[in-house]
């Protein structure tokens, strides 16, 4: 415990044996919020220390510094902490969250040509269809009249449907048919608290002992449902020569070598919004060979995308609805936008990829919510080759390889040094996005191993945002807690009392 001593790098005061993860247990606080301590502790370092049990590790403070180990240094920053065994979780294992090194490397570069801005357009048909048609049954539902409504739930499973449309291949109706397999197995799938949540704990501050036990975070249930359910919708296709614009059809291409970036069109398409995650090209090593592409790996990547898009995107919904309806002006000014654009649509009512691309006020409340909400807190690194760099006492800092390092996202986004009245929703800072700080602005992360789905997540949401206001007035129900009191034993980002709104029919 006085390794951070000896090397002049202030640090939490670890319990011993346990080290910070004894706060996890006795603080009441949220897990990120725990991880993130000393950010607030310490207003003048580049980096802080913390013990995990008794083992070393650090947090960055410095947004300049997250980026250089993330895009120029990358090298000695290769591996998200978390490694899961293939033969026990055999999804979760594939999935780009938990594998590292030359794996990631081959799947990171595989995937990426199926989330560029056209692939994205060419999938939005189904994303809009799905949204839109859950949409229609809430307004027959509602008769004209104003209703009540948990909207974490309204949007985990439009979230679900429109994923497993466009992940899975196959169109489910999860507000009608409520407890259809696909949204089960889905709400299991995703599911980031209770066990699942607990064994992620374990992974990372018991690493070995995780291992040693081979206890699987996914369970094997789900696993083998989307396994099964792939490789089946993969026979299908192939027998019948199907094709649908989906992610499974983007990685049967992948499959057969002849997923292209499709880089003529690119360049209007790219831009999902100002929030949009830069695209880093990830590049093959000699010897690294290539990438077979069996169903398990499909089904493992499509699941992937799942695990990391369902719970984050509703979390974007959910605070993006509370704040519209705590803070009406803005709600009525977001409208007023989505009525012009209606206004120039062939339906009135259908938005396309390129509509929404150009609806400004959105992208400046999506962008503003990320900010103030990021769904996910913290991310990580592993250092992978030991790494040096200058603190600002001018003293040198080294990393050593197999240190595992915390990114406070939230503590970044929240920081006045960088957005003054940080806790004010005010999506006008977007308005001009060069006066944003982007280094320390970064809801998908940075650099190469950055959120490859922030297109995805920005097109969804919008396009779900879009809707919801094109039939409804939101407005908060008795029972919305306000301000809103955050779930401090949630993994995610969550109201403890749930996002209880009125949805007010816009035509009677
Ligand atoms: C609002 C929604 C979302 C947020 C805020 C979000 C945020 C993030 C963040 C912070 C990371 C870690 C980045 C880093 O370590 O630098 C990440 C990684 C990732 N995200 Fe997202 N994400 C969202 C939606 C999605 C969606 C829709 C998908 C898939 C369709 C997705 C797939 C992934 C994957 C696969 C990774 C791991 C990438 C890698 O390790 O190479 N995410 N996301």
């Amino acid at each position: 415990y006085d390794y951070f001593e000896k090397r002049n790098i202030p640090y939490v005061q670890p319990v011993p044996l346990f080290g910070q993860v004894w706060s996890f247990f006795s603080q009441g606080k949220h897990a990120v919020d725990v991880a993130s301590e000393g950010y607030a502790m310490f207003p003048n370092t580049r980096i802080s220390g913390v013990f995990t049990m008794r083992n070393p590790a650090y947090l960055v403070h410095d947004p300049v510094l997250y980026k250089q180990m993330a895009i120029k240094d990358f090298d000695h920053f290769t591996d998200h902490v978390t490694e899961l065994d293939k033969d026990v979780d055999p999804l979760l294992a594939r999935s780009l969250f938990f594998i590292n090194g030359t794996s990631w490397r081959h799947h990171r570069s595989g995937l990426s040509p199926a989330f560029t801005g056209s692939k994205m357009r060419g999938m939005f048909g189904l994303l809009s269809k799905s949204a839109g048609d859950a949409m229609d049954r809430l307004t027959m539902f509602a008769r004209g009249k104003p209703f009540t409504m948990e909207l974490r739930d309204l949007y985990s499973r439009l979230g679900n449907d429109v994923m497993t449309s466009i992940s899975f291949g196959v169109e489910v109706d999860s507000l009608t048919d409520r407890d259809n397999e696909f949204f089960v197995k889905g709400k299991r799938l995703a599911k980031i608290d209770g066990l699942p949540g607990a064994k992620l704990l374990m992974t990372l501050i018991l690493p070995k002992l995780f291992r040693l036990l081979r206890i699987s975070v996914m369970y094997k249930d789900v696993s083998d449902f989307y396994l099964d359910a792939v490789s089946r919708n993969i026979r299908l296709r192939e027998s019948n020569n199907i094709t649908r614009p989906d992610f499974i059809h983007l990685l049967l291409q992948a499959r057969k070598n002849t997923l292209g970036s499709g880089k003529h069109d690119e360049e209007k398409l790219q831009n999902a919004g100002f929030s949009t995650a830069e695209t880093h090209a990830v590049e093959q090593k000699a010897g690294d060979g290539r990438m077979s592409w069996e169903d398990v790996d499909i089904t493992g990547a499509a699941a992937s995308f799942f695990f990391g898009g369902i719970e984050t995107t509703t979390t974007l919904l959910c605070f993006a609805s509370y704040e519209l309806a705590v803070n009406p002006s803005i709600q009525d000014r977001l409208r007023a936008e989505v009525d012009e654009t209606r206004e120039a649509l062939p339906d009135g009512k259908t938005p396309t990829y390129e509509v929404l691309q150009k609806m400004t006020f959105m992208d400046m409340v999506i962008s503003e919510t990320l900010r103030r909400w990021p769904p996910l807190g913290v991310t990580n690194r592993k250092c992978t080759k030991d790494y040096t760099f200058t603190n600002t006492d001018g003293t040198k800092v080294t990393i050593l390889k197999g240190q595992n390092v915390s990114i406070p996202i939230k503590s970044f986004q929240l920081d006045e040094k960088f957005f003054p009245e940080p806790l004010r929703f005010n999506p006008d800072r977007f308005a001009d996005p060069t006066s944003i700080n982007q280094d320390a602005f970064v809801p998908f992360g940075t650099g190469l191993r950055n959120c490859i789905g922030s297109r995805v997540a920005l097109m969804q949401a919008k396009c779900i945002l879009f809707y919801m206001l094109s039939n409804f007035t939101i407005q908060p129900d008795a029972k919305l807690t306000i301000p809103l009191v955050t779930d401090e034993t949630s993994a995610g980002l969550n109201a403890k009392h749930g996002f209880w709104m009125n949805l007010v029919p816009r035509q009677a």
